[in-house]
């Protein structure tokens, strides 16, 4: 059979008809020029189709067309003029309708194809204009409205926080904007408070994820009902929340809702049976005095959000411009020591610790230095807390370990070299295995090394801490509990691990002379160094006084000026000869 010649929509009869004028046109809304066994078929087609001829009317539209035009409250009659048409299929909102109609204008003009959409309440219907070669246009009409509430919907989760449904990271940011927006406009004031919660970690750590969940789900609740509506409370981070005050006219206002948090946060909480407390640390950023852009503001509640930590957290600190000074010499220094290992910028000094009743020097104690290119020799106590925060402790305890053995290595056996072991180090796992290659690399015997830990290392993961001491001692690696006296638990650790050597902290040494209880503290831990079988050293001891009354109150060991100042590794052969050699 030979293809029909007609254009598919028409019959042989109409499409030989004239153009009809708006004056001839019939006005039966029923009867487009559809050809009649065609009907059925364009009707069954899920979308609308209209057929616009080179005079700019349609002569075509299927049953779903019909139905979508009138679902936007446009009426198609037979032989309308197309550009009416498109013009009364506007949009509900101006600057849509604008942008709708000078892109039809355009498309129209330069004979391109246009897709737009129209919304009218809950219905969107998506038109799309093809042009055709020979004249004429088709035009095609979908109802988008279920694909566009499904997109709205999941855009909307996109910008909440499954566990609290509180607004995300990206939801508040985008109120941010609106809110800084808004300010340069009304001169109002609006306020950034950064929360974050203290002691949350061990919470989910000891009792599972399912009561960290519910614990953060009623912290969000909490939060929601001390913010008027105009605020966002929002959850930005694991726990890490954020509460944008909008609209404030002073700070009274935010430090009364800081204050309202730390306090609502703090009290006890009852999660599927635990009791629990927590608390929060708040860094306030006020807008526009401490930053007129959503990432300043960010930035600088941060600030503050550390200073409240650095405070003791469990309080609120709000954003000051020194903050910012502090960071960036904070980050002045993290680079530089970063760079400072490679750079072979740190250096050991060692301090001799003397055994009373020999006189002779039975090791010495490794103090790190830093020999920094522009602020000369820097502390210990300036770099390693940072250190420690930050990890870099790891390699650089790793560096003092291996060195340590190498220097003393050269000593008299059996001097020994002790070094200070970080919390952290203990964290990483990398520790014995650290101790065995540094032992094994320098030729030291284990027996010569000595580790020296604070209360701070037995106050994290009591267990793992104990595992990884005891393989120490079974290396044969002796250990001492350094600054004793100073925690609040020195007595405790002593029975949890048997230490080889107690040091008496320096403090007590010190007040020796000053405070009556001074020499009754020194008695009692050197009896106890002796009954548990612990050598005990009495740290700070500079002047010959205070040496006399160690040795009198019992002490087996002296560590201070009075001995020698720490020195650096190539000065020590000078300070052995001073001591008879044991
Ligand atoms: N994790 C690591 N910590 C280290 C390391 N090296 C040092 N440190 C720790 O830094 C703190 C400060 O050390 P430093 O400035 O070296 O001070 C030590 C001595 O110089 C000082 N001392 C010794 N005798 C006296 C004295 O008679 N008077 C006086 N005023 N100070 C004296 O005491 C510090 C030794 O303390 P301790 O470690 O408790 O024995 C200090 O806490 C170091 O531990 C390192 O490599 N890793």
């Amino acid at each position: 059979m030979r293809p029909d010649p007609q254009p598919a929509l028409l019959s042989r009869r109409e499409a030989a008809r004239p153009i009809p004028t708006e004056r001839d046109a019939p006005r039966d809304p029923q009867a487009p020029y559809l050809a009649p066994h065609l009907a059925p078929y364009l009707d069954a087609v899920r979308q609308g189709l209209l057929m616009i001829d080179r005079a700019g009317r349609v002569v075509a539209a299927n049953a779903p067309a019909r139905r979508l035009l009138d679902s936007l409250t446009v009426t198609l009659e037979t032989d309308t003029a197309a550009l009416p048409l498109l013009r009364a299929l506007r949009d509900d909102t101006a600057p849509a309708r604008r942008a709708t109609l000078r892109a039809l204008r355009r498309a129209l003009a330069r004979r391109q194809p246009v897709l737009f959409e129209v919304r009218r309440r809950d219905h969107t219907v998506q038109v799309e204009l093809h042009p055709l070669a020979a004249g004429g246009w088709v035009v095609t009409l979908e109802d988008v409205s279920t694909r566009k509430a499904t997109e709205a919907r999941a855009d909307a989760m996109a910008r909440l926080d499954p566990l609290t449904g509180l607004p995300n990271r990206l939801l508040l940011r985008e109120r941010l904007a609106e809110a800084l927006e808004r300010l340069a406009r009304s001169g109002e004031c609006c306020a950034l408070l950064l929360i974050d919660l203290d002691r949350f970690k061990p919470v989910n750590d000891t009792l599972g994820h399912p009561i960290g969940d519910a614990l953060l789900a009623t912290v969000a609740d909490r939060l929601r009902s001390t913010v008027r509506a105009t605020d966002t409370v929002a959850r930005i981070g694991g726990d890490e929340f954020v509460i944008l005050q909008a609209g404030i006219r002073d700070a009274a206002g935010t430090q009364a809702l800081a204050r309202r948090v730390v306090d609502l946060i703090g009290r006890t909480y009852m999660v599927e049976g635990h009791l629990l407390t927590i608390g929060a640390s708040v860094g306030v950023a006020l807008a526009p005095e401490d930053g007129a852009d959503a990432d300043r503001l960010l930035k600088n509640a941060d600030l503050a959000l550390y200073r409240a930590k650095l405070d003791g957290r469990g309080t609120y600190r709000f954003f000051e411009p020194e903050m910012d000074a502090r960071m960036q010499a904070r980050r002045k220094l993290e680079l530089d020591m970063r760079q400072a290992l490679a750079r072979r910028e740190f250096q050991l000094h060692y301090q001799p610790q003397l055994q009373l009743a020999s006189g002779t020097l039975i090791g010495c104690e490794a103090l790190i230095r830093w020999r920094h290119p522009d602020r000369g020799l820097v502390s210990p106590l300036d770099f390693i807390p940072l250190a420690e925060e930050i990890g870099l402790i790891v390699p650089i305890g790793e560096w003092v370990v291996r060195q340590a053995c190498r220097d003393a290595m050269t000593w008299p056996d059996p001097m020994s070299v002790a070094v200070n072991v970080s919390p952290a180090q203990f964290k990483s796992d990398r520790l014995v295995e650290t101790i065995i290659s540094a032992l094994a690399g320098s030729g030291l015997p284990a027996r010569r090394l000595e580790v020296e830990i604070t209360e701070g290392v037995l106050l994290q993961e009591n267990d793992r801490t104990l595992q990884t001491l005891h393989r120490l001692r079974e290396l044969g690696v002796r250990v001492s509990m350094d600054d004793f006296g100073t925690g609040y638990s020195s007595l405790s650790y002593l029975r949890s691990f048997p230490f080889d050597k107690i040091k008496i902290d320096r403090s007590f040494v010190k007040d020796l002379t000053s405070k009556p209880d001074g020499e009754a503290i020194i008695r009692a831990i050197a009896g106890l160094g002796k009954s548990l079988g612990m050598t005990t050293v009495a740290e700070g001891v500079e002047t010959s006084e205070q040496m006399q009354r160690i040795r009198l109150e019992g002490c087996t060991d002296v560590q201070g000026y009075l001995i020698s100042k720490p020195v650096p590794a190539e000065d020590l052969r000078q300070v052995f000869a001073a001591f008879p050699q044991a």
